[in-house]
């Protein structure tokens, strides 16, 4: 077909090819051309429904010289350009050339004859029509959100503001007392699991919060104000580790500390009551000049804003009070912090209290000393490096080499719009899906309890999630494909779905190969989960060293309820965990022999004849449960047997 250049074109065909030259983009901005190119078509352009980078597209594509849009919903398709802000310039210059071509249909799909032909008609009607369209959509077709699974984040809580020095002004009275304000405390930290969060993509593209400081005091004895807390909200499935902490304070008391030490050795040498052995280990802590330095430190005072630059070297400043902390800091969590946010918080835990702010002159008032001219500075603020990484919490996790069909079946069993093609690795990222069993009336089907009429623990079930994830490649567990790293979205998971293609050879052997990946992974964590006993271990000896400050030791016991402790784990180990095998595909010609002989393993299994495919010798293997289901998820046939089966399961739990 020629090329037509005119405002509207008109196309009867299944590829559209639209040539764009770099000439044309500058003057298509973002929203101009996804909003307009979206309305004006009636079929769906997939690259300009991409709404996020439509513009970046047609920038690539402009570089390229084509976009080609597959269509093949309507037969009536017209490009309507005439609202676009750039289309006077389009049609002045020409530079827009509407192709149109005609593709093999065979070819093109090569399985199923799947949407509606726009010149026959034949295919699917109605309502029919829409969900193979649906389950077999073009490969860029599909919602995009932006998902993060593993970030790290660095968290400054607030300084204290600063103590002031300021005295009593007023008619007749000469000398007033002091009255400088205390500075105001700086702002915490929390952290709180919410439901509607779905990624930590936003946190990571932070990267450093940091609370507000304190205010400063001021005179009248006012007080600073508080610093802004920040409040990182993330979603339910996080875990949260520590990575480092920087505690000015701590240290501050560890120099405190190591200072009375040596006051308390000069007095035992005075007394002569220490041993030499004793004195020379003792003598090497601290210099004379180093406790001198930590007991008048300077650098800790402000002077009254009249004062000379040398009045620093010689106002006679009192012994530094001892290191306040904030009394929020006893709410504080227990370093090093280790979470585990597996359900909605209704209130945040504070990770970091923010600093406490400095005395006013106040505080200083002595006899020898009735009217102080210096006051405290801030504290300085604690900083905290942690990594947080999200586990998804869905009850179904699908398992599955890549191109078996696991978008295409969340797609059946769900709303979701994940991405489907065919190839490999299609799915990039995680998705999940809500199967909804009570078709949104509150009220569940009759297929949602069990074979005994049971209900889940909290009551009738009306919906479950299912989570796909990128395909896994056997050699994962060496990294090859995408590795191993999305099987943390199913370790949650209350049952693993194996996805096997029936048209892609031996499913029996496809399901091993699953299995032996799955169980490689589940080693490697418990490896991990060692290492870090043994790290608690070490920890929780340094914690019990009598040695151990007073007030530290009260922060330590704080314990919240969602303290990640491997050992008390209720998570299912992934290979005692129920599973079922979705055998797809089974519309493809000569499936059935390759379904009865992976039904006839999975009896096996269940009946104890066949080894547990993940080698474990405590696998789960209900005979009774343990299944294959034939489906044909593009056609969405047979998907309520597995809606069946996993609420069936789900209530067995
Ligand atoms: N005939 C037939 N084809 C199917 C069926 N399910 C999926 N397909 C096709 O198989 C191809 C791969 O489907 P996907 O759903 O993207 O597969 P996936 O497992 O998510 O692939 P990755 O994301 O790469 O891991 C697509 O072309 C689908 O149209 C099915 O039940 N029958
Ligand atoms: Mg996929």
């Amino acid at each position: 077909m020629s090329p037509s250049a005119s405002r509207s074109s008109r196309h009867v065909g299944n590829v559209l090819t639209l040539t764009l030259t770099p000439f044309l983009y500058p003057a298509l901005s973002k929203p101009t051309l996804s909003r307009h190119l979206v309305t004006a078509s009636t079929a769906s352009i997939s690259w300009q429904r991409s709404r996020g980078i439509s513009c970046l597209t047609a920038r690539r594509a402009s570089k390229q010289a084509d976009v080609a849009s597959t269509l093949g919903y309507s037969s009536n398709c017209s490009l309507n350009f005439r609202h676009i802000s750039s289309s006077a310039h389009i049609n002045q210059t020409n530079k827009l050339d509407a192709q149109a071509t005609e593709v093999d249909e065979e070819d093109y799909h090569k399985v199923l004859p799947r949407r509606v032909d726009p010149l026959s008609g034949d295919g699917p009607k109605g309502e029919d029509a829409t969900l193979v369209n649906r389950l077999d959509p073009l490969p860029d077709d599909y919602s995009r959100s932006l998902f993060t699974d593993r970030c790290s984040i660095t968290l400054h809580a607030g300084g204290g503001g600063h103590g002031c020095v300021s005295f009593l002004r007023e008619k007749y009275i000469a000398n007033g007392p002091a009255n400088g304000g205390d500075g105001g405390s700086g702002g915490n930290i929390y952290i709180q699991a919410v439901q509607g969060e779905t990624s930590l993509h936003k946190l990571a593209r932070r990267g450093i919060l940091k609370a507000g400081r304190g205010r400063n005091g001021r005179g009248k004895n006012k007080g600073g104000e508080r610093g802004e807390d920040v409040l990182l909200q993330v979603p339910v499935g996080t875990v949260v580790r520590e990575i480092s902490r920087y505690d000015p304070l701590a240290e501050e008391e560890e120099r405190r500390k190591l200072y009375l030490k040596t006051q308390k050795k000069n007095s035992s040498i005075l007394e002569g009551e220490e041993s030499e052995s004793e004195q020379r280990v003792h003598g090497s802590a601290l210099t004379d000049f180093e406790s001198q330095s930590i007991e008048f430190r300077r650098d800790k005072w402000l002077l009254h804003p009249a004062s000379a630059p040398s009045d620093f070297a010689t106002t006679e400043f009192p012994p530094l009070p001892r290191v306040r902390r904030s009394h929020l800091s006893m709410m504080q969590l227990p370093a090093p912090i280790s979470l585990d946010l597996s359900k909605p918080m209704e209130q945040p835990l504070l990770l970091a209290a923010g600093a406490a702010g400095g005395l006013g002159n106040p505080h200083f008032i002595s006899r020898s000393v009735p009217r102080p001219k210096y006051a405290t500075k801030g504290e300085p603020a604690m900083r905290l490096e942690l990594e947080l990484e999200l586990k998804l919490l869905a009850d179904v996790g699908l398992v599955g080499l890549p191109n078996a069909g696991k978008s295409t079946l969340l797609r059946s069993l769900s709303r979701s719009r994940t991405r489907v093609g065919n190839w490999a690795f299609t799915t990039l990222q995680p998705n999940i899906g809500t199967v909804v069993l009570d078709n949104y009336k509150g009220r569940p089907k009759l297929f949602g309890r069990d074979s005994q009429g049971r209900h889940g623990k909290d009551g009738p079930r009306t919906k479950f999630t299912i989570a796909d994830i990128p395909g896994l490649i056997p050699g994962a567990h060496q990294d090859r494909g995408l590795g191993l790293g999305f099987l943390r979205h199913i370790e949650r998971a209350g049952i693993l779905g194996f996805v096997v293609d029936l048209g892609a050879g031996d499913a029996v052997e496809s399901l091993k190969g699953l299995w032996r990946e799955v169980a490689a992974y589940e080693k490697l964590r418990a490896v991990a989960e060692e290492t870090q006993d043994e790290i608690s271990k070490a920890e929780l000896e340094l914690e019990l060293d009598p040695d151990h400050d007073a007030q530290h030791s009260t922060i330590q016991s704080y314990t919240s309820p969602f303290h990640l402790s491997p050992l008390a784990s209720d998570i299912l180990p992934i290979s005692a965990k129920p599973w079922l095998v979705v055998a797809t595909k089974a519309d493809l010609s000569e499936t059935q022999d390759n379904f009865v002989n992976l039904q006839r393993y999975l009896d096996a299994v269940a009946s104890g004849q066949e080894a547990h495919p993940s080698g474990k010798e405590d696998g789960w293997r209900d005979g009774a449960l343990l299944r294959a289901v034939p489906v044909s998820a593009i056609r969405a046939e047979g998907i309520e047997r597995i809606v069946d089966l996993a609420v069936d399961i789900l209530d067995s739990q």
